[in-house]
């Protein structure tokens, strides 16, 4: 499922419109349709009916049981179906406004108006500007529903009270707003927020900034938004995506080959995308002949005494997802500490007679490294003096992919690593949102405000694959494209979580899945595995990365 910006969805309209030669009028038709057959949908879902729409069509179907008085089973007959999605039994106990704006978003309420009026619930038009400046086919819609003869109010003219509906179309601005929304717009949008009322939002929520998902004020906190055509970038990150309820995609009749064609390179990550776009084997199928040399070989460089624990929840990890061996070369002091904790791992000393790293141990490191299919570095490393030179080693020297995490990303951060020597091996960096702030030199809430924007720019810029954490992850490769990952949960914010999402990456990795296919399909797992532990647990806050090692 692609996710796009406002810009890249003006010009698949543009394109549909020119290329195809689909009028704007049959665009705007679909949208307000797809909008009222939701509308409809709550309004069912909410008075308790169940979805019988052909009964509530009141279509005939001669020849059924029942006819004559029998009451075996139905005989084949003549039968008729209405149309389905638009027909409400309970239409009568309903009373919707449609708030209106100047824009294609209030055209796209407008036809939603007809059919909603068509199936029988009662529509009152609430314009936010007097409709004689509407334009285009905003304003062919307009005069269709005048036609129609929908009553109509226009703000700051007409009484309007809110407690006389049952239900919200907040059709004021898609995306072609800009800024906080001013005058009519904002008071319009406060008075749906404080009515208690189910608010359904048109493409999205007015207010909202469809790419970056940033909430001007006010902005309307919606019940449901049926997006249109392609989910937009704002409904998938934070805070848009608290402020959007439920999404609905409806197809409007621009084809996803567009998309495909013309360049955009968001995607929701699904399990369709995992297997189409990023080929991924999500069965994870082994081979009847393969031995733990098929299944590839981790070199971890972790831990500290502090922090030995990291060190151990990247190892089971990996492990966990079907490695086949795991090396974990820690401090040497620490190895009485951690022997015998995962039997399964093999533990090499290196260097390190305090239990910390030390600079001198690169050597040693990138020789374990020889023969082995990934490296992963990082996690409970802490700093050390000589560290920017100990990474930039193994950077130039290992011949393996390589993953760095936590205190990695930090020696990274402070480094001037586009200067080091390329690799002919993938990196992959998996920084939270203040280890991507000190990456990229800005602010946590810089990096918070359009986290897609910033994960593409970042790896295409520095030719490595990025796994940006968060609620929503981001996976972003060095070729331009994104992930959105919407598995796991607010539980799965919990010290190693981190740990083991390396770990899962590293192991998948050593599989011989590629860097984009390890990072996707590693952030896809781990929010699974924690949505499974949650539900073990009983509850998302009682779950530790521990359990989600378990539920992997
Ligand atoms: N194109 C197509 O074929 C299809 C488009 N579709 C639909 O169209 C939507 C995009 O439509 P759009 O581009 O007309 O912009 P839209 O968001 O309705 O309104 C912009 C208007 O609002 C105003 N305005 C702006 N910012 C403001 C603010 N902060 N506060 C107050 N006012 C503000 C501004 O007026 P101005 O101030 O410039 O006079 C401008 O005229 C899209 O989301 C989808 O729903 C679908 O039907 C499918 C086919
Ligand atoms: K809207």
């Amino acid at each position: 499922m692609y996710v796009v910006t406002a810009e890249e969805m003006r010009k698949l309209d543009r394109e549909t419109i020119e290329q195809l030669g689909i009028p704007a009028v049959a665009l705007m038709e679909n949208a307000g349709r797809a909008i009222a057959e939701e509308i409809i949908a709550l309004c069912r879902s909410r008075s308790g009916s169940a979805g019988s729409p052909r009964g509530d069509a009141g279509t005939a179907a001669a020849g059924t049981a029942g006819i004559g008085g029998g009451a075996g089973p139905a005989a084949p007959g003549f039968i008729v179906s209405g149309d389905a999605a638009l027909t409400l039994g309970t239409a009568a106990g309903e009373r919707w406004f449609i708030l209106v704006g100047k824009g294609n978003n209030g055209g796209d309420g407008l036809v939603a108006a007809r059919y909603l009026r068509e199936a029988g619930i009662a529509v009152t038009l609430v314009y936010a500007v007097p409709p004689e400046s509407l334009t285009g086919e905003a304003a062919l819609q307009r005069d269709a529903a005048a036609a129609m003869g929908l009553p109509a109010a226009v703000y700051g003219r007409d009484r309007l009270d809110f407690a006389e509906c049952s239900g919200i179309l907040d059709a004021l601005l898609g995306t072609g707003s800009a800024g906080a929304p001013r005058g009519a717009y904002a008071e319009l949008i406060a008075a749906a927020n404080a009515s208690g009322r189910p608010v359904v939002s048109a493409d999205i929520p007015s207010g909202l900034d469809a790419d970056t998902g940033a909430l001007h004020e006010p902005c309307i906190h919606a019940a449901v938004t049926v997006c249109l055509a392609f989910l937009k970038r704002g409904l998938v990150q934070y805070p848009g995506a608290g402020a959007a309820g439920r999404v609905v995609v409806r197809s409007i009749g621009i084809p996803a080959s567009l998309a495909q064609s013309g360049g955009v390179e968001a995607c929701l990550l699904t399990p369709e995308v995992l297997r189409g776009r990023l080929a991924v084997d999500v069965s994870r199928s082994r081979s009847p002949e393969g031995h733990k040399g098929t299944y590839g070989h981790v070199l971890l460089a972790a831990g500290t005494m502090q922090m030995s624990g990291a060190g151990l929840l990247s190892a089971r990890a990996a492990l966990r997802i079907g490695c086949g061996l795991v090396t974990w070369a820690l401090p040497g002091k620490l190895l009485p500490a951690v022997i015998g904790a995962v039997p399964e791992l093999m533990l090499t000393p290196v260097g390190g007679e305090n239990g910390d790293w030390n600079a001198a141990t690169a050597a040693e490191v990138l020789r374990l490294s020889e023969g082995r299919d990934v490296m992963a570095v990082g996690p409970g490393l802490g700093r050390f003096e000589g560290d920017a030179a100990w990474l930039r080693a193994l950077w130039e020297g290992a011949a393996c992919p390589l993953v760095i995490d936590a205190d990695g990303l930090n020696i990274l951060a402070e480094a001037d690593y586009a200067n080091w020597a390329s690799r002919s091996h993938p990196v992959i960096l998996t920084p939270h949102p203040g280890e991507m702030a000190r990456l990229a030199g800005v602010s946590t809430a810089e990096v918070q405000s359009d986290r897609i924007g910033l994960a593409m720019a970042y790896a295409q810029k520095h030719g490595i694959t990025l796994v940006l954490k968060g609620a929503h992850t981001v996976i972003a490769t060095p070729g331009g494209q994104a992930y959105v990952n919407i598995t796991g949960h607010p539980g799965m914010g919990t010290g190693g979580a981190g740990d083991v999402l390396t770990g899962i990456i590293s192991g998948l990795l050593a599989q011989g899945l590629d860097a984009a296919q390890a990072a996707a399909f590693g952030v896809y797992l781990h929010g699974l595995a924690g949505e499974r532990a949650a539900r073990q647990r009983n509850h998302p806050a009682a779950v530790l990365a521990g359990d989600i090692i378990e539920a992997l």
